[in-house]
């Protein structure tokens, strides 16, 4: 009887290219994560709700200037199915240039909902009238500008999904991810103990546990310090990791 009784999460993602989402369901964790009923993941492609010869789905912009719009209505329709099937309560997300930064405490957040819908933009974009009528939340997943936002949808579904209780088999890999604790990860070494001349850290060779935890998170701690003192700033550090963080500076020096 498999422990997971509980009801899948389902993420409706509404893009003009549903085979996009083959990049998360086809493989690796989401993909488990799809075969073991943890998450439902569906595409809603306005196309379906056209109802012209040519299935029109984008629009010439008011005001005139480049490129073309999302057309409204079937947007709005594919909108409403999908949000119909994710649940009523389903939060809608917006992938945009102008959308706030997704990072893990999102993904954290949004792992609690019930339902997702994503709407990936085409074309220049979708009417603000669409946005503010059906739109719950805007992300982006970066400062750099995308053809479309089916990529932003997959990156914060997969980060999502990999949350989901029973998906990444022992919970504990999820909570050891870097960021889960707001650290960057520490280094990880396999066979061979030697390779190209540099040995393994005897540390991880000792078989003490103890020892082992210590290194790593100390290692987490200086690896944040020395790439990313933004996100060290924002932490309050426990007594064991600041002194592990003096001790890393310290033997920096040496
Ligand atoms: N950073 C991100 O999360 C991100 C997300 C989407 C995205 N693009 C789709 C898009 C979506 C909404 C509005 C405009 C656009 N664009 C369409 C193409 O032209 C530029 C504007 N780009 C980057």
């Amino acid at each position: 009887m498999s422990s997971d009784r509980r009801r899948a999460k389902r993420y409706g993602v509404v893009s003009i290219f549903p085979e996009m989402l083959s990049a998360i369901s086809q493989y690796g964790v989401s993909s488990r994560a799809i075969d073991q009923g943890s998450v439902a993941l569906e595409a809603w492609n306005p196309r379906s709700f056209t109802h012209d010869r040519h299935h029109t789905v984008d629009d010439r912009p008011y005001g005139g200037g480049p490129g073309m719009l999302m057309k409204v209505e079937p947007l709005k329709q594919a909108l409403h199915a999908a949000k119909a099937w994710a649940g009523e309560g389903s939060k809608v997300i917006y992938l945009s240039p102008q959308g706030q930064p997704f990072n893990q405490r999102a993904a954290q957040r949004l792992a609690a909902e019930p339902g997702l819908v994503f709407l990936a933009g085409r074309y220049e974009g979708v009417d603000e009238r669409l946005i503010n009528a059906e739109i719950d939340e805007e992300w982006s997943i970066g400062d750099y500008v995308l053809s479309g936002g089916e990529l932003g949808a997959m990156v914060m579904i997969d980060a999502i999904v990999r949350l989901l209780p029973g998906v990444l088999g022992h919970n504990q890999s999820a909570e050891q991810d870097s960021f889960s604790d707001g650290l960057l990860d520490c280094p990880h070494y396999t066979r061979p103990e030697v390779y190209e001349g540099e040995t393994v850290p005897e540390v991880l060779l000792s078989g003490n546990h103890e020892r082992i935890r210590q290194w790593r998170l100390k290692q987490s701690l200086g690896r944040t310090y020395e790439r990313r003192l933004d996100l060290l700033q924002r932490l309050e550090l426990s007594d064991e990791q600041q002194r592990l963080l003096e001790e890393y500076l310290e033997e920096r020096k040496q």
